[in-house]
């Protein structure tokens, strides 16, 4: 139902400007808008939940920043424009191949992707996965429409162009910017429905801060990343079909069963606990894995590690370290192009 969002055309659209005389270069960074909140627009500027989310062209976004001309050469392309719970597999490497394709230019400093808030954190971490570059590549979202009252698009989107043309960002993965917080693709998350302040790094922290037009930086990601990631999606038309299970009281097996019906390669489980399965899961689970589907055990919970176990192996399960479903199901799906040995997709897990 959503292919057709897919083939709008990429529209170019350039704000440049001349070279700051003190510094006499600025860097220059594109934008690949794909919609989301911060294209959002409404007829009521106090409403912020009714609106129309990839609304707005990034004609518009950039014309709505000046400011940006000041600390960059901006230009922009249209990727697609989505509410954000509609980005697809398609989607995802439509964007990341162009974002190859123009991080390989010499033209090119830096990338920021405008995108929906709901599903940020999985293609921002789809991203960190597969750029083969150490430029950076900044994911940013608002959580009010362009329309509202104290709408943070603008200033997420001056904070993330700020970002993405600072030398220290180089080398830090893909990185999400809210709210003047600095994320590790790998570590951020959605926490609040509704919240200007929802992507939190609740165990790892933020990497930095943007304060006063200085980017500061204090943690790096310990997880591989970019240019010393495996993952290559350059020759890839799909990536293969994962799906996520959610654990709880009195569930039945026959999900498992259709889910491997309708030709599931993996399953990620959103486990209770410490990635637990109940007894009917288990069995489905087992079922599933004896096919050679790999189960991937995360957690529900919403923060913490889903520790190892020594019977995982034997069953196709791994576990998946600290990332949530949605994550693990991202990382599943490439571990997928490479392999189907499931200790070395327990490596993946361990390593990324
Ligand atoms: N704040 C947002 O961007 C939410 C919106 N529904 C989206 O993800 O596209």
């Amino acid at each position: 139902a959503t292919a057709a969002t897919t083939s709008t055309t990429v529209s170019t659209v350039t704000t440049t400007t001349t070279p700051d005389k003190q510094t006499n270069h600025l860097p220059n960074i594109k934008i690949l808008a794909t919609g989301g909140t911060i294209a959002g627009s409404s007829s009521v500027n106090t409403d912020t939940t009714g609106y129309k989310a990839g609304a707005l062209g990034v004609e518009t976004l950039i014309n709505a920043v000046p400011e940006m001309k000041s600390i960059a050469n901006v230009s922009g392309e249209q990727v697609v424009n989505v509410g954000s719970p509609d980005v697809n597999n398609e989607i995802l490497l439509k964007l990341a191949k162009r974002t190859n394709e123009l991080l390989a230019r010499d033209d090119v400093d830096g990338i920021v992707i405008t995108h929906g808030t709901d599903t940020l954190e999985e293609t921002a971490y789809f991203l960190n996965l597969v750029v083969k570059s150490d430029k950076p590549v900044v994911v940013v979202g608002s959580m009010r429409p362009a329309t509202a009252i104290s709408a943070d698009g603008p200033f997420n989107l001056y904070n993330a162009v700020k970002v993405a043309g600072a030398s220290a960002s180089k080398g830090q993965g893909v990185l999400v910017l809210l709210n003047d917080r600095i994320g590790a693709a790998r570590y951020i998350t959605k926490t609040n429905t509704t919240a200007v302040d929802t992507f939190k790094s609740v165990e790892q922290g933020y990497l930095g801060a943007v304060v006063g037009d200085q980017v500061y930086y204090y943690n790096k990601s310990t997880h591989k990343h970019t240019i010393s990631s495996v993952f290559d999606i350059s020759n890839l038309t799909q990536l293969p079909q994962v799906d996520i299970l959610y654990e709880y009281q009195n569930n039945g097996r026959y999900l498992y069963d259709a889910a491997v019906a309708a030709g599931a390669k993996g399953i990620v489980v959103a486990g209770s606990g410490n990635g637990s399965l109940s007894k009917t899961s288990s069995e489905g689970a087992e079922a599933a894995g004896k096919k050679g589907v790999i189960i991937a055990r995360s957690t529900r919970v919403g923060s913490g590690v889903v520790s190892p176990s020594t019977k995982d192996a034997a069953s196709n399960f791994v576990s998946t370290d600290s990332l949530n479903p949605q994550k693990a199901r991202i990382l599943l799906m490439l571990a997928l192009t490479q392999t189907h040995d499931v200790n070395q997709i327990q490596s993946f897990f361990n390593e990324y």
